[in-house]
């Protein structure tokens, strides 16, 4: 998947320079800070063409990194710039995309809406979490994770069976077998209470993994609770080494608790990693 097409001139905007998931491409200056009373602002070097395209990559973590992608884009227009695309690397609040409960925001529309505000030309995400956030967004495409898991199973091996931890996670994780030639899935589910939320079992929908090593592939990675859970199931079943693979990495339980696993692998599209027990693919690499 390419975020540059070819065809056009594109300037890219990297609103946390830091992150850069897009290499080798002209990049526009400007300087960002925060006022004392808290608002975001922006100055852009108006030094380039303005009728190319542009596009801007930016994570979207808080409404703090949201407001200053509204008021950039607002730059972008008065500086008469027409085209503008959007990387949006872990798509804010993708997980709530249905209201368990009535009180409960439908987050992820919220989010959407005030992209969809901008009238951007085209919007990308990297792995969004469920169909919600591309059926809500206008003009948009998703990223798939098939080259980072590609990039897992080159330092792994390709020895290994695909394991999709739940139901939810079925269609994308034999999209990604289907790019790799056909790596064995095995299927498993978890069920949560009802009331509660919680975790309270998984099924692991095969007899014996007879010492086979096992990747589990999964998009977002928070506390840990799936993996640690299913792990031990796998294990149960003579799972060989065990490996995670997850797109976004929050990790707010740290690392101790994933101490389970041979191996764990994301990409740096929530967060930078220093230094940290795992080993990261840069989204540069990937997009
Ligand atoms: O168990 P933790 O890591 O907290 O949560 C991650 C899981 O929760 C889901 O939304 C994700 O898709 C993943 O399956």
């Amino acid at each position: 998947m390419r975020i540059i097409n070819a065809n056009y001139n594109t300037m890219i905007l990297n609103l946390d320079p830091k992150f850069a998931p897009i290499q080798n491409q002209e990049e526009i200056k400007f300087q960002s800070f925060t006022f004392s009373g808290g608002e975001p602002h922006i100055k852009i070097n108006p030094d380039f063409d303005v009728n190319q395209k542009v596009t801007i990559t930016h994570r979207l973590n808080s409404f703090n990194d949201l407001g200053l992608l509204c008021i950039t884009v607002d730059a972008l227009r008065r500086m008469d710039v027409k085209i503008i695309d959007l990387f949006i690397p872990y798509f804010p609040a993708a997980r709530q995309d249905r209201v368990m409960i009535p009180g409960e925001p439908l987050s992820v529309k919220v989010y959407a809406d005030i992209i969809n505000a901008m009238q951007l030309n085209k919007v990308f995400a990297f792995d969004a979490h469920s169909e919600v956030t591309p059926a809500l967004l206008n003009n948009s495409t998703v990223i798939p994770n098939y080259t980072f898991i590609k990039e897992v199973l080159n330092k792994i091996g390709q020895n290994v069976k695909l394991i999709s931890p739940d139901g939810g996670a079925l269609k994308k994780i034999y999209k990604v077998s289907e790019f790799l030639g056909g790596v064995e899935v095995v299927e498993c589910s978890k069920s949560r209470d009802v009331k509660t939320g919680k975790l309270s079992g998984f099924k692991v929908y095969e007899e014996d993994l007879q010492g086979m090593d096992c990747l589990i592939v999964d998009d977002i990675c928070d506390g840990g609770g799936t993996f640690v859970g299913l792990a031990e199931e796998l294990k149960k079943k003579n799972a060989g080494k065990l490996y995670l693979a997850v797109s976004h990495g929050i990790f707010n339980k740290g690392f101790e608790v994933l101490n389970c696993f041979d191996g764990i692998f994301t990409t740096n599209s929530f967060k930078d990693f220093d230094g940290e027990s795992v080993q990261v693919i840069g989204l540069d690499q990937l997009v």
